[in-house]
Parts: C-alpha cells; sequence; structure tokens
C-alpha cells in the first residue's frame, strides 16, 4: 500500500526539482496573467465606448478610438499567450528530462531483490507517462490553475465594482462549487491513481507477452493470452470512462451554476438599468467581463483534474525514487593492488526478501573455497541454490550471514565497480542488448585504444567459438536485435561468453553458459578457456557430466550447504547423492545449435 500523502505535500516533493526553472517559469506566469489581464480590459473598453459613443451627440472618432484599442488588446493577448509557451515549455522538458535520467539511474542501482519484486511495465509508465504527465503540468497545468483562479478573481471584482447586487447572484452560484470540488479531489485521486496503475500494470503485460511470444505461439496460448489482455484493458477502460464521467458531472456543476446565475443576474440588470441603478455601459462591462471569466471556470475542472492526475504521477514517481539502495560501496573501499582470485565462502547464509518466514534459507551455512586459477565446477539437484550462490559473487544479492572473500577481502569492502570489474558473469539465460555484437562483447571491458578493443574482441569470440559472427551481415558491427532474438540460442550464449571473456576478469562465474552448445563446441569452448584463462578463477554451475569432468575439481551442493568437494572420479567413487545428481543430469546435451543453426554458420539469418 502506498503511503498517503497530502496535495501539497506530493507537489512540494517536485519543488526541488523545478527550483532551478522557477524564473523561467515564472515569466511565463506573468505572460499568462498577462493575457487574462488584457482579456479582462477589454469589456472595460466596451463600457466606454458604449457608454461614450451611443450617447446623443458623440463624436465618430470615439469608434475608431475604441475599435483600435480592442484590436491592440487583442493583438497584445495573442503575444503573451505565445511568450508563455515560450518561457515554460523548454524548462518544463528539460526538468522531465532530468527526473527520467535520475529516474533511470536510480533503477540501474536499485538492487536484482528490487527488480525481482516490480513489473517491468510498472517502471516503464513510470519513466514514461508519469514523467509526460508532470512535464505537461508544470508547463501548462500549474501555471493555468493559478492563472485561472487569478482571473477569476479579478474578473468577479471588476463585476463587483460594476454592480456588486450582480457579482453576489454570481458569487452565491460559487459556494456549492467549492463544496462539490473539495469532495471531488479527494475522490477523482483515487480513481486517477487506479487508472495510472491499470496502466502499468496493462504495459507489463504487453512487456511480458512480447516477450515471451514464442513461448506463447508454441503452445497455441495467444488467444487465451489475448482474452487475458482484454480482460485487463477493458478494466483499464471501465476506470477510464468512470473517470471521464466523473469529470463531466463535475464540469456540468462548474459550467451550470455560472449560466444560472448569469441568466438571474441579467433579468436583474435590466431591471436596475430602468430603475437608474445602472448605466447601460455597466450593464454590457458586467456581461462581458461574466464572459471572461466563463472561459476560465468551465477549465478549473480539466485544470484540477490535470493536477490531481499530476500528484498521482509524482506519488508513483517517489515510489521507485524512495526505494533504497540496498546494495551500496563502502565508506571507505578496499583498493587491492592485484588480484589473485582466491574465492572462499564462509558459513554463508541467504534468504531471498519474499521468502516466506518459516523456510528455511536457500542457503544455510555454505563453506567453500576456490585455489586462485582453479576451476571449480557446482553441482546439485534442481532447486539446490547453485545459481542463488553465484549471484552472490558479483554481489547481485548480499549474503544474509557469513561472508565471501576475494584474496582474503570481503566483497562488501570492494567498491561494487571494482568487485564487478574482478568477478565477470556469463548465466544461461543471456541477455544481448539492441547494439552490435561488438558493443555487446565489449560491454564490461576497459581497452586502452581501439587496437587493444579489436585484440580483446577477436580473442573473445575465438575463445567462446563465435566465429560465426564475422559470417554476419556487417560481421562484428551488424546489429542484433532485441535479447538478440534473431540469433540462435548457442548463438547467443557464445557471444554473452564472449562478453564475459572479455572483460578479462580475475574471478569468472558462469551458471551453465554451455548449456546450448553441443558437446563438440563445449570442448572446444573449455580447452581455449583454460589456455587463456589459465589465471583466472572459474566457478561453473554444471548440468552435465561433460561440464563437471573438465573442472579442478567438483563441489556438491545439498540442503544449502556444500556437502561434499573432490574431484569427479572421488566423488563418484565415494558419495551416494553425487552419484545420484549425475545420473539425473542430462547425458546427451541440449544441442540447440543443432536444431536451430545451419551447419554452415555463413547462413546466418539476421
Ligand atoms: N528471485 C527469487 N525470489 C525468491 N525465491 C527465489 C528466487 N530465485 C530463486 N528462488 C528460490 O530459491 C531456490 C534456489 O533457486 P536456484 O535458482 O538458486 O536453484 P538452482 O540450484 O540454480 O536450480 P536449477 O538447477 O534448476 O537452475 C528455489 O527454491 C527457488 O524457488
Amino acid at each position: 500500500m502506498p503511503p498517503q500523502t497530502t496535495l501539497w505535500q506530493s507537489l512540494g516533493r517536485l519543488y526541488p526539482h523545478i527550483k532551478p526553472i522557477l524564473p523561467r517559469l515564472f515569466l511565463g506566469f506573468l505572460c499568462a496573467i498577462g493575457a487574462s489581464i488584457v482579456a479582462l480590459a477589454i469589456p472595460q473598453v466596451l463600457r466606454i465606448l458604449v457608454n461614450s459613443y451611443l450617447q446623443p451627440g458623440a463624436q465618430s472618432s470615439a469608434l475608431w478610438w475604441a475599435t483600435g484599442i480592442v484590436a491592440l488588446l487583442g493583438i497584445l493577448e495573442a503575444a503573451f499567450m505565445a511568450l508563455r509557451r515560450q518561457f515554460a515549455i523548454a524548462p518544463a522538458t528539460t526538468v522531465e528530462t532530468g527526473l527520467r535520467t535520475s529516474f533511470y539511474r536510480h533503477l540501474q542501482d536499485l538492487s536484482v531483490a528490487f527488480h525481482d519484486r516490480w513489473g517491468s511495465g510498472q517502471l516503464l509508465s513510470r519513466a514514461m507517462s508519469d514523467l509526460n504527465l508532470i512535464r505537461r503540468w508544470m508547463a501548462f497545468g500549474a501555471m493555468m490553475l493559478i492563472v485561472t483562479v487569478l482571473t477569476v478573481v479579478i474578473g468577479v471584482t471588476i463585476m463587483f465594482f460594476t454592480s456588486w447586487q450582480l457579482a453576489l447572484v454570481f458569487l452565491l452560484a460559487a459556494v456549492p462549487i467549492i463544496v462539490y470540488g473539495f469532495r471531488f479531489r479527494r475522490f477523482y485521486g483515487k480513481v486517477s491513481r487506479q487508472s495510472q496503475d491499470q496502466a502499468g500494470d496493462l504495459a507489463t503485460t504487453v512487456e511480458e507477452s512480447v516477450h515471451g511470444i514464442r513461448v506463447l505461439k508454441a503452445f497455441g496460448r495467444s488467444s487465451e493470452a489475448l482474452d487475458a489482455f482484454e480482460e485487463q484493458a477493458q478494466g483499464l477502460r471501465q476506470t477510464e470512462v468512470f473517470k471521464a464521467n466523473s469529470l463531466a458531472k463535475f464540469s456540468l456543476v462548474v459550467t451550470l451554476l455560472p449560466e444560472a446565475a448569469l441568466a438571474v443576474s441579467l433579468v436583474w440588470g435590466i431591471l436596475l438599468v430602468n430603475a437608474g441603478d445602472l448605466s447601460i455601459g455597466a450593464l454590457v462591462a458586467f456581461f462581458a467581463t461574466a464572459a471572461v471569466v466563463a472561459g476560465p471556470v468551465e477549465s478549473m475542472g480539466p485544470l484540477l483534474s490535470m493536477t490531481l492526475t499530476a500528484k498521482t504521477a509524482i506519488d508513483r514517481h517517489f515510489e521507485v525514487m524512495d526505494a533504497k539502495r540496498t546494495i551500496t560501496d563502502p565508506p571507505q573501499p578496499r583498493r587491492p593492488q592485484a588480484v589473485r582470485g582466491h574465492l572462499a565462502f564462509k558459513d554463508v547464509h541467504f534468504a531471498y526478501p519474499d521468502a516466506a518466514g518459516d523456510r528455511p534459507d536457500v542457503l544455510d551455512g555454505v563453506t567453500l573455497e576456490l585455489r586462485a586459477g582453479e576451476t571449480m565446477a557446482l553441482v546439485g539437484i534442481t532447486g539446490s541454490g547453485k545459481s542463488t550462490l553465484l549471484q552472490l559473487v558479483p554481489r547481485l544479492y548480499d549474503v544474509t550471514g557469513g561472508t565471501i572473500r576475494i584474496d582474503g577481502v570481503d566483497l562488501r569492502e570492494y567498491a561494487l565497480e571494482e568487485l564487478r570489474s574482478i568477478v565477470a558473469v556469463a548465466f544461461e539465460d543471456t541477455t544481448l542488448f539492441s547494439s552490435s555484437v561488438r558493443d555487446n562483447v565489449l560491454l564490461g571491458a576497459d581497452p586502452a585504444n581501439d587496437a587493444e578493443a579489436e585484440l580483446l574482441l577477436r580473442e573473445a569470440l575465438d575463445v567462446a567459438q563465435a566465429q560465426f559472427v564475422y559470417s554476419l551481415p556487417d560481421g562484428a558491427d551488424t546489429l542484433i536485435g532485441e535479447e538478440g532474438l534473431s540469433l540462435s540460442g548457442g548463438q547467443r550464449q557464445r557471444i554473452a561468453l564472449a562478453r564475459a571473456i572479455a572483460a578479462q576478469p580475475s574471478v569468472l562465474i558462469m551458471d551453465d553458459p554451455l548449456s546450448a552448445l553441443d558437446v563438440r563446441t563445449e570442448e572446444l569452448v573449455e580447452h581455449r578457456l583454460r589456455e587463456v584463462l589459465a589465471e583466472t578463477t572459474t566457478l561453473v554451475v554444471a548440468h552435465r557430466p561433460s561440464t563437471v569432468s573438465l573442472a579442478d575439481r567438483v563441489a556438491l551442493l545439498e540442503g544449502g550447504r556444500i556437502s561434499a568437494v573432490g574431484t569427479h572420479a572421488e566423488l563418484l567413487a565415494g558419495n551416494e547423492h553425487y552419484r545420484h545428481v549425475i545420473a539425473s543430469l542430462p547425458a546427451t546435451p541440449q544441442d540447440l545449435d543443432s536444431e536451430l543453426e545451419p551447419d554452415d554458420e555463413d547462413e546466418v539469418v539476421l
């Protein structure tokens, strides 16, 4: 349940961001108020015109003067309005871009545990549509709401001075509007929150189904997905219709009551003129002013709703911005001179933040030591916590107990950037970015110049047996689609592996990164890896015997602990559970490539 805030508290949170552009917004506001004052001045010119020109013996030149002044005032009003846009729009977009950038930066800084909890669509809608709403409110809504209120106040004051009796009728009509306005504000805020949250959920659904389009199609579940989407979309539609109806009702009251007041004051005004208590010019000016005030009064409903929607957008934005970074740099990071890569887990405990309190820790006292340069395979039944253990090394999650050290230094004592340059990771589930192969491979590398970058790229692709890259239309510069969808599973894995190698880590963590390769390619990769990364400590989750046999030693994860460590042969001979795990591993690889990738790698389809 998000924290409840008042309108002023929410708007106040935006103040530090608006502060730098306040002078320009103020100039915009002055222009807007100038336009309103000019609009309100036109009826006064009309009053003078009616009272002086429409009198017997009046000079015709007065007509031309008055017409000229009205035309000039009209031009001035238009100029003020154009200037208002000029002053407000550019700075508001600057604030929007600033907010969006800091939002994105914060998302990068937040831990994986945060991202586990939040739907991507909710974050997407906050980053895009909510900030868009805030910008429109800053550049237009906020300013126009103040100008509207001021225009109404000034207009009604002028109407008071023109005829206090007629103005009183208007004020009486305002009382129910104000009462209704307060009720509307509370109610509309809730509906607006509901619709923005529903829009976020809908975005998550679209994102997930686009992402999982192959699964949906393969299982013939597209129409079910469509039905579920339609239901969600209908839910949003109903909320939007409900929202629009309540705004329409509010606008009806806000428009109707002043119109009724106008009708009453028209009759009364004529009676006053007949009685000689009011001049005809004053009556004309009164109604012309009322016509000018009518516009702002009518726009109050939409402006108020815009403000309430912006409040919701601000709340939603700061809900994410207020999420604390749980994995942070230490106050005084350790800067090791040379990293050897000795990796030690000592009594490591870990439980996911959303795990039930009575559930035992996923990792319940893991103790394991990897000598510098050693390759260790991690084996365990499915769900035993192998991936979880791996994710603790680059601090994607922090241990909940115990320590992990590299070269005797607790991971939490390294600066995060330093740690992640020491440790590189290749996951089974490979994410590639919409960019060139080169950029994807060199993502974690830090080459001194172009020549070194080229060398790193070549070597990494070579070790990962990803020479197919050179047969792509633009070689390493070929743009690969979102998540590399246009490549086969095995090709994506090899690029992801090349990325981990190009980072030249001291500690390489691999979560079954070769699962989609055939045995021959896996052997080639392992062989080359041993050559190139002889100095690198490697911890690899193994899901098949071929990977296990290539490791120096194997660690068995059982019941949240390392129950045995030894060579493959030792464990096979002396450990019952190990034999059981190995027997349950597939003897033959998944070999995605043999199905998806042509033998002749020149035939890659992009
Ligand atoms: N993000 C998460 N939030 C909560 N629980 C999780 C999360 N990821 C994994 N788990 C749970 O932690 C346990 C260990 O999962 P993990 O993925 O580490 O196992 P694994 O040994 O790598 O499995 P596999 O061999 O199938 O890949 C499982 O019970 C799983 O349900």
